[in-house]
């Protein structure tokens, strides 16, 4: 089986006016089709360049980046993957239909098929009555679920998400967090998550990849024993299990040692 994400021996060093910076060394990192994966560690460890590797919007120094098979660029090329951010980043200017539509429009697609995709999208991700709104009209939260439907517009197998929910209300982020999950399972999607938070990553993940800095190397990948993704609710967030998980992240966080948590790291 082919992998949806397959990092190979990568460094990443940028060149600045104060020297070189090594983003990331050694890096070697697998995401198998329809897992969900989820990038933590103290900030500047690298956890965004990764994900920016992945997407090709950086290019590695050395080793090798392949996303279902082929080349980065070719996969960016190929539309093999949705990308989202912390910011929305929807056109004020359109509505949500037309921010939802605008990956379709650009490739091409013809009209009907765009309105059709549309209605899809907007229905998967629970804004039904809101397709002729404009983004200033909606909360955060309803800013990302547009957001999510404009990266799922091109039928992805993988979501590259950078902190999606970093700027959304505690009650709203797990709202989301669980919606995450039913859109994750609906489309068979792969996802590569970064967050700061301990609870995040543990709720969403197959796997919790935690990172080192200087230079930015994975230093432990945890594997959550909590169920399929698809089948996690609210109430695992009461389970003793999911407890349990979040100090394993935490443990490995601190190369093993119970400490408190790192500079950039969330405990909620
Ligand atoms: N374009 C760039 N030029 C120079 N240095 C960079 C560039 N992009 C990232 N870096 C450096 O690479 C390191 C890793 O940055 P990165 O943004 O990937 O970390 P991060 O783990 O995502 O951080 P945070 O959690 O704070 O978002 C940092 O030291 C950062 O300053």
């Amino acid at each position: 089986m082919t992998n949806a994400v397959s990092v190979t021996g990568v460094d990443k060093v940028f060149e600045s006016t104060n020297g070189q910076v090594v983003a990331l060394s050694e890096v070697d990192l697998t995401v198998a089709p329809g897992e969900f994966v989820s990038l933590i560690g103290p900030s500047g460890c690298g956890k965004s360049t990764l994900l920016r590797l992945i997407a090709d919007l950086e290019s590695p120094t050395a080793g090798t980046v392949e996303v279902f098979g082929t080349s980065a660029p070719q996969a960016r090329l190929d539309q093999r993957y949705g990308i989202a951010f912390q910011q929305a980043g929807l056109l004020p200017w359109r509505t949500v239909s037309a921010n939802i539509a605008l990956p379709l429009e650009l490739s091409g697609s013809p009209k009907a098929e765009v309105r059709a995709r549309v209605d899809e999208l907007i229905a998967l991700v629970g804004l039904g009555d809101f397709g002729d709104r404009f983004p200033d009209q909606l909360s955060g939260g309803m800013q990302q679920r547009v957001a999510i439907a404009r990266a799922l517009a091109k039928k992805p197998e993988l979501l590259l998400m950078d902190e999606p929910f970093g700027a959304l209300d505690e009650m709203t982020r797990e709202y989301m967090q669980t919606e995450l999950l039913r859109i994750a399972a609906e489309t068979g999607a792969a996802v590569v998550f970064v967050t700061h938070s301990i609870p995040e990553a543990v709720y969403l993940s197959d796997r919790v990849v935690v990172m080192s800095p200087r230079p930015g190397r994975i230093a432990e990948v945890v594997p959550m024993s909590l169920g399929s993704t698809g089948s996690r609710a609210d109430d695992l967030r009461e389970d003793g299990s999911f407890f349990e998980m979040i100090t394993a992240v935490r443990e490995a966080l601190h190369g093993g040692s119970p400490a408190s948590t790192p500079r950039g790291v969330e405990n909620r």
